[in-house]
Order: C-alpha cells, then sequence, then structure tokens
C-alpha cells in the first residue's frame, strides 16, 4: 500500500487509541503555541555528516519550502551566507520555524480544548507541533558557535555519517551537549553510500558517546545486500519502504506478517530488534518492566507508542544512559519523516527542561530561584532588615528574560537578533535591557523565521524562539531584559542590572590577521563592518596596534579568521588589505618592580581633566600569596582569557554605588564608570607588552585608587583611563629594563583518534617531531585531563562492552569483532597529549598521512606557556623572514 507519510502514523494511532476521539482542526499560530507543542532543537554532527541536507528535507515535507534545496548545488535555505554556499559548509546558525506534522496532516486536537485522557497513549507526532530548529556549523573552528546554540537548546539531533561512524568532532560536541543535559536522539545518516556500516557505528555510539544504543529502526537492503531502500520499524514492528528516484513524500508501509511472506530474514531482524529495545528499556524504564508484566512477557505484544513513551522518559532522564538511533539517507531522500516524528515523540519541550542557569553579581543560580525569590545570598534594597518580602519588588518588575542567542547581518532586513525568551514575553516596541553592555534599547519589530519567510509578531512567549530587528546593539551572547516602568534613559535596579543567562566561557582567540583600510575613505566601511562580524561573533577580537596603526582581528583558528575575511571582502564589500593569518604569540614580564604612582593634568576637548593612580604589576605566578577577596566591596577583581588579573583597590568607595560610601566620586562619575575606565586603561597597556610588541599574558596589574589623592572635582573617565594606561605601560617597561620578559605561545590540548595499528608512529611523531606532551593513551586519565571531552565534574562515564550491544549484522562485512572495527589492529585509541599550537598548523593533512587517512582529532586552547631563548629566537626569525 503507497501511503503518504501522515497516513501512516494515523493508521498506527488508530490501532492503539482506546478511545474515540474528533479530528479537530488545530490553531497553531506559532507564537500561541502551547508550551508543551514547542521543540527548541539543533542538529549537531561532524563537518559534511549531513546536517545541512537533512534540515532541507525536514523543510521540505513540512511543507515550508516547494523544492528540495542542495548543498552540492548552493541552493540550501539554512547556509545562507554566499561564503557557506560556496564552500558548502554551514558557519552560522540559523534558527528556523517549522510544523511537524504539517498542520494539515495532523490527527488534530483543538490546542483550546482540553488534551483527552487517552492523550498519553496518542504518539505526540500525531498533533502538529512548532519546531524551531537550530543548524550548527560542524568545523572545530565554530565550536563556540556550536555551544552558545546549545545553550538555548532543549534537544538535539546527532546526525551521524554511516560510512565515517563517530567522528572526533561529534564526540566533542557530544560531550558539550551533555554538560547542558540536553536529551540526544541519533540518526545514522548516508547509509546509501559504498562502504556504510550501520552496525560498526551503532557500536561505536556505545563505546565513544558512552550510551545504550537503542536502535529503534534497521537498515533495510534490498534482498538482503542490495541497495539501501528504507527501514525496519522496530518500535511499531514494521517496515517503511521508500519509492526510489521521488522526493521521499511517498512511503510503503508493510506489516510484520507481509514481511514475513516477503522478506522472511528482514522481519525476524526486526523481531530482534524489538527484542533488544524492549530488554534495554526494561532495565532503566520501570514502565517498561510493568508493561513487560503486563503483556505476558511477549517483547511484540507492546503497543508502539508505550514504547515510544518509556524511550521519551529515559531520553529525559539525566545523565541520559539511552540513545535512540534511527537509520536513513538523506541524500535519498529515506528516513527524514520517522526522524521527525521522533524529534517531536522523544525530545523535550521547554517545560520539561532544567531551570536555566544565571549569574548575578558573580554569583551563580537559577532563574527559576530568582524568579521565586530564592536566589542565594540576594541583597536587594527592598530588603528590610534582612527580612524580606515573599517575592520583592525588583524581581516582580522583570516582565522578560531572554538571550540573544544569534546575530545575523541579513541583507535585506538588516541585523536579525535571535532570541531565546525564558520568561515573560518580549512585546513589541518594547524597551530591552542588555544587562551585558548596560544599554538600554527599543525592539521595534518581532519576526518568527520561516524557511524562506519572516512573519512579523506581536510578542515572543516564553519558551520560543524569535527574531528582534532593529536592535542597535545586543550583540550574541547578550541577555536583555524588560523591565516593569523602565524607560529607555533609566534601567533595572541592581543587582537585576547584571543578570546573565547561561554565562559561557570563550577562550582566548590564538590567531590574527591585521586588517588596512585601502584608503582614508574606506575607513570608516571597514570599521563599520567589523563592528558588525564582532556583534555576530563575540568570539572575534579586534585591537588596535598603537605603534603601527594596524587594526588586528584576532580568531579561534585560521577558518574561523578566512571566513571573516571573506565576508569582509566579498559579503560587505570593504575595501581592505588582509593580511597573512599568523599565530597570536603572548609576552609575560619575569619580575615586579616598585609600584608605580602617577597623575595627570591635560586639557581634554578644552576641558582640564585631571586624574591620578597608583599602580604595580607582577608576573601572575609570582604574586603576593594574600589572596584577593572576590566579596570585599572595596576590590574588584577582572580576570581576563589571557590568565591577565586586573585588581583594582578603592578603598572608601563601596562597590554597591547605592550606598553612601559613593559620595567621594566627583560629579558625573559613578563607581561603575570610574571601574570600566580603570580596566580599559589597564587592558590597553596590556595589549602590547615592552618585549616584542605582543598582548601580555599572565600578568597581574594591581591599581590602587584613592579618592582623597586621586580623584578630583575634574576628573572624567577618560582621565582615569589615560593616566591608568600611561602607569602601567611605565610598569611594564620597568619591569622589562630590570629583567627582560618572556614570550609565551598558545598551547593546544589535543585529543586524538587512531586505530592501534598507528599509535607508535603518532606518538613518536607527537613527542619528538612536534615537541608535544602525551598526557595519557585512553583510561579514565585521559578523560579527566581532556576538557573538551570530559565529563561533569562528579559525574561517571558509561563504559560499554561493545559485545553487548544489539546492532543488525551489516550485508557487507562479516560479523567478526575485528571486521567490526574491534579487532586488535582496528581497535581505536585515543591520545590525549598537550602540543604547541605552531606544530599543530596544518596537522589533519600529517594524521591522516600516517593513519592511511583514519586518524582525527580535536583539540582546545589549554593556555600560554613561556617558551625557551632557542624556540624564541627561532620563532622571531620566522616572523622576520615572512614580515
Ligand atoms: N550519499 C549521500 N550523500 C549525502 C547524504 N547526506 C548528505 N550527503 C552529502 O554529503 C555532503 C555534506 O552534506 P551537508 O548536508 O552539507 O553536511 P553538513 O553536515 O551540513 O556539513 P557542514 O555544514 O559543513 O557541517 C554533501 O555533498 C551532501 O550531498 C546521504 O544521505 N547520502
Amino acid at each position: 500500500m503507497r501511503i503518504r507519510w501522515a497516513w501512516s502514523a494515523r493508521r498506527i494511532v488508530r490501532h492503539n487509541v482506546i478511545a474515540p476521539r474528533r479530528l479537530l482542526s488545530s490553531q497553531t499560530e506559532p507564537g500561541r503555541a502551547q508550551l508543551s507543542k514547542i521543540r527548541n532543537i539543533g542538529i549537531i554532527a561532524h563537518i559534511d555528516a549531513g546536517k545541512t541536507t537533512t534540515t532541507e528535507r525536514m523543510l521540505y515535507y513540512s511543507g515550508h519550502t516547494r523544492r528540495i534545496g542542495d548543498v552540492d548545488e548552493g541552493s540550501t535555505v539554512t547556509d545562507f551566507l554566499p561564503a557557506e554556499r560556496a564552500r558548502g559548509i554551514t558557519i552560522q546558525s540559523a534558527a528556523i520555524t517549522f510544523h511537524w506534522p504539517p498542520i494539515n496532516q495532523q490527527l488534530s486536537i483543538n490546542s483550546t480544548q482540553a488534551l483527552p485522557e487517552t492523550f498519553n497513549i496518542i504518539p505526540r507526532s500525531s498533533i502538529s507541533h512548532n519546531i524551531n530548529l537550530i543548524d550548527t556549523p560542524g568545523h572545530a573552528d565554530f565550536t563556540f558557535e556550536v555551544l552558545r546554540s546549545l545553550r538555548v537548546l532543549d534537544g538535539a539531533v546527532c546526525i551521524l555519517d554511516g560510512v565515517a561512524g563517530v567522528e572526533a568532532q561529534t564526540e566533542k560536541v557530544w560531550t558539550q551537549a551533555g554538560h547542558y543535559q540536553i536529551p540526544r536522539i541519533i540518526f545514522v545518516n548516508k547509509l546509501d553510500r559504498v562502504g556504510a556500516a550501520f552496525s560498526r557505528t551503532v557500536k561505536e555510539i556505545g563505546v565513544r558517546l558512552h550510551g545504550w544504543p537503542a536502535v529503534c529502526q534497521i537498515p533495510w537492503w534490498k534482498d538482503g545486500n542490495g541497495e539501501f531502500i528504507g527501514v525496519g520499524d522496530a518500535v511499531y514492528l514494521r517496515g517503511l519502504l521508500w519509492q526510489g528516484a521521488s522526493d521521499g513524500s511517498q512511503i510503503q508501509a508493510f506489516s510484520l506478517k507481509e514481511l514475513e511472506t516477503n522478506d522472511a530474514d528482514f522481519a525476524a531482524e526486526i523481531k530482534k530488534a524489538r527484542v533488544a529495545l524492549v530488554e534495554l528499556l526494561s532495565e532503566r524504564d520501570d514502565g517498561m518492566v510493568e508493561l513487560f508484566l503486563e503483556h505476558e512477557e511477549n517483547h511484540l505484544s507492546i503497543p508502539g507508542p508505550t514504547i515510544i513513551q518509556s524511550l521519551r522518559r529515559t531520553v529525559l532522564q539525566n545523565p541520559q544512559c539511552i540513545i535512540p538511533v534511527f537509520a536513513g539517507a538523506s541524500f535519498r531522500n529515506i528516513g527524514v519523516q520517522p526522524l521527525l516524528d521522533a524529534v517531536v515523540d522523544l525530545l523535550p519541550s521547554p517545560k520539561e527542561r532544567p531551570d536555566p542557569e544565571i549569574s548575578l553579581e558573580g554569583r551563580t543560580g537559577t532563574l527559576f530561584q530568582l524568579l521565586m525569590g530564592t536566589f542565594p545570598s540576594l541583597h536587594l534594597p527592598s530588603d528590610k532588615g534582612g527580612k524580606r518580602s515573599k517575592i520583592p519588588v525588583e524581581i516582580a518588575n522583570i516582565q522578560a528574560c531572554a538571550l540573544a542567542f544569534k546575530v545575523v547581518n541579513d541583507p535585506k532586513r538588516g541585523i536579525l537578533v535571535y532570541v531565546r525568551v525564558y520568561t515573560g514575553s518580549i512585546l513589541k516596541g518594547c524597551t530591552l535591557f542588555n544587562t551585558t553592555l548596560h544599554s538600554t534599547e527599543r525592539a521595534p519589530h518581532l519576526f518568527t523565521m520561516y524557511a524562506n519567510d519572516a512573519v512579523e509578531v506581536d510578542f515572543i512567549p516564553s519558551g520560543q524562539i524569535g527574531v528582534i530587528t532593529g536592535l542597535k546593539f545586543a550583540r550574541t551572547g547578550d541577555t536583555l531584559i524588560s523591565y516593569k516602568g523602565m524607560n529607555m534613559k533609566s534601567q533595572p535596579p541592581a543587582p537585576i542590572n547584571s543578570l546573565q543567562l547561561r554565562p559561557i566561557h570563550v577562550p582566548p582567540p590564538v590567531f590574527f590577521t591585521s586588517i588596512e583600510p585601502n584608503s582614508l575613505s574606506e575607513q570608516k566601511h571597514v570599521l563599520d563592518t567589523l563592528a558588525i562580524l564582532l556583534r555576530e561573533d563575540p568570539s572575534l577580537q579586534l585591537s588596535v596596534d598603537e605603534e603601527s596603526g594596524q587594526t588586528h582581528l584576532a580568531g579561534m583558528g585560521d577558518l574561523h579568521l578566512e571566513i571573516a575575511r571573506d565576508r569582509l571582502l566579498n559579503d560587505f564589500k570593504a575595501k581592505a588589505r588582509i593580511g597573512a593569518i599568523e599565530i597570536g604569540y603572548r609576552e609575560t614580564i619575569s619580575i615586579s618592580p616598585s609600584p608605580h604612582s602617577s597623575t595627570l593634568e591635560k586639557v581634554i576637548a578644552g576641558k582640564l581633566a585631571k586624574a591620578g593612580i597608583a599602580v604595580s604589576v607582577a608576573p601572575v605566578d609570582r604574586m603576593s600569596k594574600t589572596k584577593e577577596r572576590e566579596d570585599d566591596p572595596y576590590t574588584t577583581i577582572y580576570k581576563t582569557e589571557d590568565g591577565n588579573h586586573i585588581i583594582i583597590h578603592h578603598p572608601n568607595l563601596h562597590r554597591d554605588y547605592q550606598s553612601p560610601g559613593t559620595s567621594n566620586l566627583p560629579p558625573r562619575l559613578t563607581l561603575n564608570t570610574v571601574l570600566s575606565a580603570l580596566h580599559a586603561g589597564a587592558s590597553a597597556a596590556l595589549a602590547r607588552g615592552p618585549l616584542n610588541g605582543f598582548p601580555l599574558a599572565s600578568t597581574a596589574v594591581t591599581i590602587s585608587l584613592d579618592a582623597a589623592t586621586h580623584l578630583f572635582p575634574e576628573t572624567t573617565s577618560a582621565a582615569l583611563s589615560m593616566v591608568t594606561r600611561s602607569a602601567v605601560q611605565t610598569s611594564l617597561r620597568k619591569s622589562n629594563d630590570e629583567s627582560p620578559g618572556v614570550m609565551m605561545e598558545p598551547v593546544m590540548l589535543c585529543t586524538i583518534f587512531v586505530n592501534e595499528s598507528s599509535l607508535g608512529s603518532v606518538v613518536q611523531d607527537l613527542s619528538s617531531a612536534r615537541g608535544g606532551q602525551v598526557l595519557s593513551l585512553d583510561g579514565s586519565d585521559s578523560l579527566s585531563s581532556s576538557p573538551s571531552l570530559s565529563t561533569s565534574p562528579g559525574e561517571e562515564l558509561l563504559r560499554i562492552n561493545p559485545t553487548q550491544i544489539y546492532a543488525p549484522p551489516d550485508p557487507f562485512s562479516g560479523s567478526s569483532a575485528s571486521e567490526m572495527g574491534y579487532g586488535a589492529d582496528n581497535n581505536q585509541r585515543q591520545i590525549v597529549a598537550r602540543v604547541p599550537l605552531k606544530e599543530m598548523v596544518g596537522y589533519l593533512n600529517h594524521l591522516r598521512s600516517l593513519t592511511g587517512g583514519r586518524g582525527t582529532f580535536v583539540m582546545n586552547v589549554d593556555g600560554f606557556e613561556r617558551m625557551s631563548a632557542q624556540r624564541q629566537r627561532e620563532v622571531l626569525d620566522a616572523i622576520r623572514e615572512f614580515v
């Protein structure tokens, strides 16, 4: 029988429904969708696993596009930047909204009506859901793009290439998603390719992703070992056959009985898969044990929807020990509709997610704690004598709180700020306070983004993802608050004005390039464009070299900067010369000279400005051992990614600027503006070291600001910044004159995966030719030392024996352990090593040549390390030669 997908879903529903129910039309306008009918999901995977190809099918089957976009032709919806289309890779996360099942194909329940009692056994996927899909990039250089997206996801689909199996980048992103407690399901894609090995991939899931694969579908090969034509569904006990050369919307469903006549081996394997699935679920879910007993211990008689319920319960467990696995080949249009059903059926709605983490004045807690007035050690002005009213007014006034998780420059609509709302609703035209930039701006227009269409909406409710246009400042990663009574000139009271949703740590950039506008008249356009790039991607950093006047753009990897360069020159048509991409070395000082005091008295913009300061500098590891107290209200500490500390003592100025102590400040200055000025001055001085002009790392600057001697009625923030910069520069020079500083180089923590047979040569190459330090081989010690792949503190990794994992045999390989990739020679080994970044440039090609193309690796910045005099000379000679 040939059927459309939704009809087949209904057929199943009909078999399992207890009471009759009406088919009703549904009101599914996205802004009003009930929270339980929203899925905020991401697609994560290794580069080229097929994320974009799968996304395009999702949009097509959901009815949001009329033709299937093709990555290879450059006609996809989600990869919309010219640079992405040219390279066929995803760089920017794009969030797209669609409905699944399509509204006109659902077994719909009027959303205003109470759900029938039997709802809990109707698959959720019978009813149209609002899916917000975030496509994330797969390349390691864009890991922070992935991290930023992960923060707003409620669930994720991990796509694996059925030929390559679990790859290094997948493992990394999988683990990061685990840190955010994001429930995940897996789609084994590209099963149409020669060399596809479903079974081996399933076993790799168990071993490398540390969860029990729950095989929900098995591949269906024509005549048992021919072309990939469909899947065997272990949940609903049926075969689903896709017709070749069609758009994949026609699927033939075969019952087990039909299959037993036509393809008995396949039917037998589906039954085996069902037995394995029920057994696996019984180990983790009491509900399944009960069902099993209720159905007289017959694995095959348990209804499909109840299996889905059990799977859902296990997927939502934290940590997630069971990983549902689905099969397909998106490019051949096989397997995408059941995957969409699984998204709706198995992944959580926003209300099933843990309360989001926030930070407030450096303390962490959850948003719910804040809203309920139970946030730890929170002091609010309305607290009287330590007694607190139930929900303090400062908290009750929070009308909405959202995370700007992505800023995109759209050629037609201008800057789009993608937000996820966590509480309240963002209303069209409301005033938003940006707690990162401390700026207020209006949100003139709100949109829901469909595949090729933006629909203007009046509000973005809690749990939803939407787009704000017309914002002038908001950057990727900023927290936005709507606050009762706030106008463009006011802001929420402290500490609400410091609220940060799900803050993430971005490591220091380790590559940089110089940018010079072709002419003076081009300068403004170049700088404006750079400002947009930085709003989009705060892991890019911009600085101006004081001596050469050159602008430097720094980033996470060479591809990261290459893309920025492409966007600057090609998308924005900026006319500038861009230098070669180089490694960002640092330098540090060796000794701490005596403290230095300085006063500035100067006419700035026609007005006398006056300020004084006292500073001292020291290498961080040789700082005085008296521990600075972060909660001391008279000391403010900033720590930068480069390992620099800026410690500001302000003895007679209490940090809470609402306290009477602030009366020591000059007119128009608050303590916040004073601290920002000192921080800016010190940071500017640290941007260029006295030894070779590299930025400083691991350097501590201690600033003493005595209100009585350093502040005057004429003190301005510009004067404070200038005097601080010059005093810190003088101290750094003094230190270097007394004992020359040292250069530092970025060192990477690398996790490398190789076959047993190449282990020796890779380790040898790392330790002798590249000056790396091998920290561990496999084993738990490697995991504890590798932040990219480690679990959260206290979390134990599940170690799974692959022979205990059920997977159907691969027709193209034998079933012995060795042929499945678990024999002596093919055994995957993991090496964790610290290696200087310089030695890792172009490493992938070298690794491939050492491992016959099978080795993969991921790396993170582990910090900066002092260089020996010899290495320092070599690097400087190489740089000079290059220049
Ligand atoms: N044979 C086959 N090729 C596929 C399949 N899915 C994707 N491809 C091809 O694999 C290549 C990569 O696909 P993409 O969809 O761009 O992969 P991606 O994961 O989005 O890649 P990035 O955006 O670079 O991370 C393209 O050439 C696709 O045509 C599949 O099911 N079978």
